[in-house]
C-alpha cells in the first residue's frame, strides 16, 4: 500500500497540486485526522510493507451520522478529490462518497485478491510469496519427520492466497472455499504418496473453509500419518512487497491523480491483461469474482 500512497503523493506534488494524507481510513476523515504530505512524507516507504497512513474498519463511516460528519470534514477541509485504497468494503464507502458528489478514485489495496473487475489487487502478490515461503520452510520439516502439514492462509471468502501459494509451493492439496471439497480424496491423495515413498505431505487451506484441527484429526485417522496444523495469519499482511505490486502500485497511483484532474470521479482503477485499466465503480463492485478452475486443475495434476 505505500507504494500506491507514494506514487499518489509524488503525482499530485508534480501536477502542483496540494495533497494530505488522510490517517486511519474513513474513521480518521470522520476525526479529521488529516495531514499536509509533502515528498519526504513519502520517501524511504516503497519498499516498506503495511501503510504509512494506517488503517482502521469504521463502523461509525457505515452510519448516517458519521458518514454526514465525514462530509463535513471534506467541506472544512476543501478537500476536492479523494483516493481510497482497499478493498471491496472501503469501494463501498467510495462510492457512497462519489454518489455525496465527492469526487472520488478506488485502488484495489487487499491482500484476498477477490475483485472481480480486475486481475490482481495490490498487496495479493506479497501476501502469496509469503505464504509460499512459509510453505517450503513447512515443507522441510514435513519431510523431517514424515508428516502431513496443513497451512492455513488468509483471503476471507477468496481462495485465492490459497490456489497461487500452493501451486507456487507444491501442495498436495489445496482447499479453497470456491471448490467443494472431498476429505476422502485428501486422505487418499496423502496415502497414495505416502506408498510412493514421498516424505512430506503439504495441505493448503484457505480460511473459513473448515476447522483445520478437525481436518487434522480427520486426515490422521484415515490415512495413519501424523498430521500437523499451521496458521499463517497475518504474518501474510506485512513485509517486503514484491515488485510486481509495487509497479501495479505506481502505475494505479499515478493514473488515479490524472484520473482526478481529468475531473473523473467514481471510478476504479484495475489491472487487466497487464495493462492498467479503470472503470465505473458501480460496475466494478457488481463484477463477480471468478475462481481460476484452470488453475486450480493444473494444481490437482502436478500434485498426482
Ligand atoms: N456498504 C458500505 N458502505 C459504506 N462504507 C462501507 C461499506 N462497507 C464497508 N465500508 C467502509 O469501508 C471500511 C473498510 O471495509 P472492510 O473492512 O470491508 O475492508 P476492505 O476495504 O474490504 O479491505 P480488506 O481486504 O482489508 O478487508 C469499513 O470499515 C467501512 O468503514
Ligand atoms: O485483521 P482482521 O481485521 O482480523 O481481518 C482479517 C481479514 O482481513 C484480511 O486479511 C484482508 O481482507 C482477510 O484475509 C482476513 O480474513
Amino acid at each position: 500500500m505505500n507504494a500506491a500512497i507514494r506514487a499518489v503523493i509524488r503525482t499530485a506534488i508534480f501536477n502542483n497540486i496540494n495533497i494530505v494524507g488522510i490517517k486511519q481510513g474513513y474513521e480518521g476523515l470522520i476525526n479529521g485526522e488529516i495531514e499536509e504530505m509533502n515528498l519526504s512524507s513519502v520517501a524511504d516507504i516503497i519498499h516498506r510493507g503495511g501503510t504509512i497512513l494506517r488503517s482502521s474498519r469504521s463502523e461509525e463511516f457505515m452510519t448516517e451520522e458519521g458518514f454526514k460528519r465525514a462530509l463535513n470534514v471534506i467541506k472544512v477541509f476543501g478537500i476536492n478529490g479523494i483516493i481510497v485504497l482497499g478493498g471491496d468494503g472501503s469501494f463501498k464507502g467510495a462510492r457512497k462518497l462519489a454518489n455525496a458528489g465527492v469526487p472520488t478514485m478506488g485502488i484495489p489495496c487487499t491482500i484476498d485478491n477477490d475483485m472481480g473487475y480486475t486481475d490482481y489487487t495490490i498487496g495479493f502478490f506479497t501476501a502469496v510469496e509469503t505464504a509460499a515461503e512459509a510453505i517450503g520452510k513447512i515443507r522441510d520439516t514435513s519431510t523431517s519427520h514424515g508428516r502431513a502439514n496443513i497451512i492455513e492462509v488468509m483471503g476471507r471468502n477468496s481462495g485465492d492466497i490459497a490456489l497461487y501459494s500452493g501451486i507456487s509451493g507444491g501442495a498436495e492439496s489445496i482447499i479453497v472455499p470456491e471448490i467443494k471439497f472431498n476429505i476422502d480424496e485428501v486422505i487418499k491423495r496423502a496415502i497414495r504418496g505416502r506408498n510412493r515413498g514421498k516424505l512430506h505431505h503439504i495441505i493448503v487451506l484457505a480460511e473459513g473453509v473448515g476447522n483445520p484441527y478437525d481436518l487434522a484429526e480427520d486426515i490422521k485417522e484415515g490415512s495413519d500419518i501424523d498430521t500437523r496444523v499451521t496458521i499463517l495469519g497475518h504474518v501474510q499482511r506485512g513485509g517486503t512487497p514484491t515488485s510486481f505490486d509495487r509497479i501495479m502500485a505506481s502505475e494505479m497511483g499515478r493514473r488515479a491523480v490524472e484520473l482526478l484532474l481529468e475531473g473523473k470521479s467514481g471510478r476504479a482503477l484495475g489491472i487487466k491483461c497487464n495493462k492498467v485499466m479503470d472503470l465505473d465503480i458501480i460496475e466494478a463492485l457488481d463484477i463477480e469474482k471468478k475462481f481460476n478452475e484452470e488453475m486450480y486443475e493444473t494444481a490437482k495434476i502436478l500434485s498426482i
